[in-house]
């Protein structure tokens, strides 16, 4: 137990302060595109330990700002406007952490002034902006920037080891869900702010849309019904939302997100505005087709196999992957049960296993640095992981989002002013 415990503390320590790789000649020099919240986490951090990126400046509205931000994180440049990084020619990468609403504008300024794009999820504000920006005329050729949502969940080992777990024609319900207690974001968060794309479906939503898709492996058919809370400051954003998908073969698909979540606790009508504190781990819960099969002395034997992954958005901090077999005895003869049986196993998976140790990684890699490496391994034309998330694969989820929001009665997000016609 104290071993466990000291590994996890070692773990996550280096996880913050990871040791600082000397730069190589040629590494990638990234800009950041405000004074983001999310940018130290996602990018300034998984930097410091790659040879090859350098976050070499910054730019934000507010020029004290920006430069406070540069101070604090050991960034040379500041910028006094996003068009002045854009345009830097000693910047051959942005990071784009923007509000959902300006990441078609700004990503596709960026590849036009010919930087790569590691761009912050939700890719765009709907599927209109995805087809637009995706299957853009500058990504096309053998010398086009390269641009990435960030789904950095994705990159994890932890994600190939959960897919490799079923076939997925095997699966028959996911369930997906995320929640944040309330108050850790205010209410005039850019979340809940209609113009700037917000809505919890774009922002906690958007995670467990992306897994549903990952695990099916294919679209859903149709959204069968959704449900949400509006924002009280803005109700054309979702603050929660429920929605069920179904995929081929009747199979179904739910996810719940909540970015305010309250109550739940005894004596409701004195707790109900209290922060909850209920699924604070983000979880998928995959159920298999029952398997049935005739066993000796004409018995029926089932199967059933259920997995929970436990934190899938965030397993660098912590994450379990329960497996739990269930399987039953049965007489077919007059249907009683002879026997039944329930064992789980758990898994978890920091760094790469040993049959795929040519792929690089570290057990205090963060996602996002697993998805930097990535990121890097592209621009520079390296083989990978084999990870990815692909053009087609950003533009469906969009599609998946939008179906969504039709389906609950709100309107898309908007589209941006600066829309180059879709395909
Ligand atoms: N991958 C992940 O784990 C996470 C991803 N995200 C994503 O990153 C993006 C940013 O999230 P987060 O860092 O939390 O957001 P912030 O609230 O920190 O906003 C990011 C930047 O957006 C600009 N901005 C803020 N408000 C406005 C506004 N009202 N109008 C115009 N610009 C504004 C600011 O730029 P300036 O500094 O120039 O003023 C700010 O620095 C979102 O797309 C979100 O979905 C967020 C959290 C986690
Ligand atoms: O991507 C995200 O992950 C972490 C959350 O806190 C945040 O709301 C979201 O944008």
């Amino acid at each position: 137990m104290a071993a466990a415990l000291l590994g996890w503390v070692q773990r996550v320590y280096s996880e913050f302060k990871p040791p600082v790789a000397t730069k190589n000649n040629g590494a990638l020099r990234m800009g950041i595109l405000g004074a983001a919240n999310i940018a130290p986490m996602a990018l300034i951090t998984p930097a410091k330990s790659h040879p090859d990126v350098v976050v070499a400046a910054v730019a934000a509205r507010d020029f004290k700002r920006a430069t406070a931000f540069a101070k604090k994180h050991g960034i040379p440049v500041v910028h006094k406007t996003y068009d002045d990084l854009i345009n830097d020619p000693a910047i051959d990468s942005i990071y784009n952490p923007l509000p959902n609403g300006l990441h078609y504008e700004w990503t596709l300024k960026a590849l036009r002034a010919g930087k790569h794009v590691l761009l912050e999820k939700p890719s765009v504000s709907n599927a209109e902006e995805a087809r637009s920006l995706f299957l853009h005329p500058i990504l096309q050729g053998p010398n086009a920037p390269v641009l990435l949502e960030a789904f950095h969940y994705r990159f994890h080992p932890l994600w190939s080891t959960v897919l490799n777990l079923f076939a997925k024609e095997d699966v028959e319900e996911v369930t997906a869900i995320s929640s944040l207690f309330a108050g850790m974001f205010p209410k005039d968060d850019i979340r809940f702010v209609y113009k700037l794309s917000g809505g919890t479906l774009m922002d906690f939503g958007t995670y467990d849309v992306s897994t549903l898709r990952s695990i099916f492996g294919e679209e859903p058919v149709s959204v069968k019904s959704v449900a949400y809370r509006p924002a009280p400051l803005d109700p054309q954003c979702d603050e929660a939302i429920v929605a069920e998908y179904e995929f081929s073969g009747g199979r179904a698909g739910k996810i719940d997100a909540d970015l305010q979540a309250k109550g739940g606790y005894p004596l409701a009508a004195l707790t109900k505005n209290l922060p909850s504190f209920r699924n604070m781990l983000p979880k998928v819960e995959i159920k298999l087709k029952p398997k049935v099969e005739k066993v000796d002395g004409g018995l029926e034997k089932t199967t059933r196999k259920e997995i929970i992954v436990w934190n899938f958005m965030a397993p660098h901090l912590y994450h379990r992957v329960d497996i739990i077999t269930k399987t039953q005895l049965k007489n077919p003869q007059d249907g009683k049960v002879v026997k039944e049986n329930k064992g789980v196993e758990y898994i978890k998976e920091y760094k790469w296993p040993e049959e795929q140790a040519r792929k690089k990684g570290e057990e205090w890699w963060t996602t996002y640095r697993y998805m930097l490496e990535e990121f890097v391994n592209r621009v520079k034309n390296r083989e990978g992981s084999g990870i990815w998330v692909e053009p087609e694969d950003s533009i469906r989820q969009m599609e998946m989002i939008d179906a969504t929001y039709k389906k609950a009665g709100l309107p898309l997000r908007p589209t941006n002013h600066t829309l180059e016609v879709s395909k």
